[in-house]
């Protein structure tokens, strides 16, 4: 009895609603609406494919709701509440524990409440999905469908550094890492996203267009041209590397930057007249926000070395049903 499913969800997961808002326990949840618009995505992280079965279960509960949290920084929405949908293999406490540890220290230091979800047994493995909501003035969205031609293009934070963890963990044996530093100094990339959403809060009214970077900055970026109906090139010296990519082989820092995935940082288009505001907001913000390209007319991505030469084609970036993923 006490491993029943009712006594799992009372032990880890509920929680008081906050005020005015009908929790856990119902049939359904119950969020008064508020003036702006509602801003609402899911993630879905399964064993084996998004997250690897020994992983700390504190770092992939907070990985599980950041990844959310992210999309909801990339619209400029405020978080308000989530669901949790969980299917487990088997009653395991002590992953019980870490998890709801990891996934309510997160939702607590966003002021972001599980109010609801569903909890089932898959002998399959474990899969989470996390599904959000939050809030934004419609005409302050930042939407993929915004970016002009002259718009300087942005990323937050640094980008790679989740990929070679990855790469490391895999033991693909394209990095090299004798004495493990390389893994130790990129791993909390990988297991621990701070998703940016006072970053996103600031780029209400300064962004032209914006996203989070999950798949690779190449093809994410990607997204937003298509949707803006213009083109990019991307300088591939000013991408922003960590010390630790900074000292790998050029090429390998360089492909990770540009297609490696788990990077949860924002990739945002703004005018050029934005340049001084988006200095103070990186300083207000303690984030550092580097400009790598430019929005231009046409479609399609361009990507330049240090010459202004243009590079081959990126290939790369995550797709789940692409090669090497075991898709078609
Ligand atoms: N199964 C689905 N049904 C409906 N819409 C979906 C489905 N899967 C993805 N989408 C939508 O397609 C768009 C792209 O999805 P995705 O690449 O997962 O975006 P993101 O990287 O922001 O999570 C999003 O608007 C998402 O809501
Ligand atoms: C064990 C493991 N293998 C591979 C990856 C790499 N990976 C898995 S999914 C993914 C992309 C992001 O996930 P997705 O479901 O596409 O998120 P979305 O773009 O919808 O936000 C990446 C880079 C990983 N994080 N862990
Ligand atoms: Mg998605």
């Amino acid at each position: 009895m006490a491993d029943s499913e009712f006594a799992l969800i009372r032990r880890y997961f509920a929680r008081p609603a906050p005020d005015g808002v009908l929790g856990v326990g119902d049939d359904c949840a119950l969020l008064p609406p508020t003036a702006g618009h509602l801003a609402i995505s899911t993630d879905l992280l399964i064993e084996g494919i998004h997250f690897f079965p020994d992983v700390d279960p504190v770092a992939l509960g907070h990985k599980a709701l950041a990844v959310n949290l992210s999309d909801l920084a990339a619209m400029g929405a405020t978080p308000r509440a989530f669901v949790l949908a969980l299917a487990l293999p088997k009653v395991d406490h002590v992953w019980l524990e870490g998890f709801s540890r990891g996934l309510l220290a997160l939702a607590d230091a966003h002021g972001c409440a599980l109010i609801g979800g569903d909890t089932t047994r898959n002998p399959q493995g474990i899969a989470i999905d996390v599904t959000i909501f939050g809030e934004v003035p419609a005409q302050l969205a930042l939407r993929r469908d915004g970016a002009k031609v002259g718009d300087d293009i942005w990323v937050s934070g640094t980008l790679g550094d989740a990929d070679v963890a990855l790469r490391l963990l895999l033991a693909d044996g394209s990095v090299s890492d004798p004495n493990g530093s390389v893994l130790a100094a990129t791993r909390t990339a990988l297991e621990w996203p701070q998703p940016q959403v006072a970053l996103g809060l600031a780029l209400r009214g300064v962004a032209s267009a914006a996203l989070d970077i999950s798949d690779g900055l190449a093809q994410d970026l990607g997204h937003i041209l298509r949707a803006s109906g213009v083109g990019a090139e991307l300088r591939v010296a000013d991408l922003p590397l960590s010390p630790t990519l900074a000292a790998l082989p050029s090429a390998l820092a360089r492909r990770s930057a540009l297609t490696g995935g788990d990077v949860y940082q924002l990739c945002f288009c703004a005018p050029a007249s934005a340049r001084g505001e988006l200095a103070a907001i990186a300083q207000r913000l303690a984030l550092p926000l580097t400009r790598v390209g430019q929005i231009v007319a046409g479609s399609g991505l361009r990507v330049m070395d240090e010459h202004g030469q243009v590079l081959p084609p990126v290939a790369g970036g995550f797709d789940h049903f692409g090669s090497g993923q075991g898709g078609d």
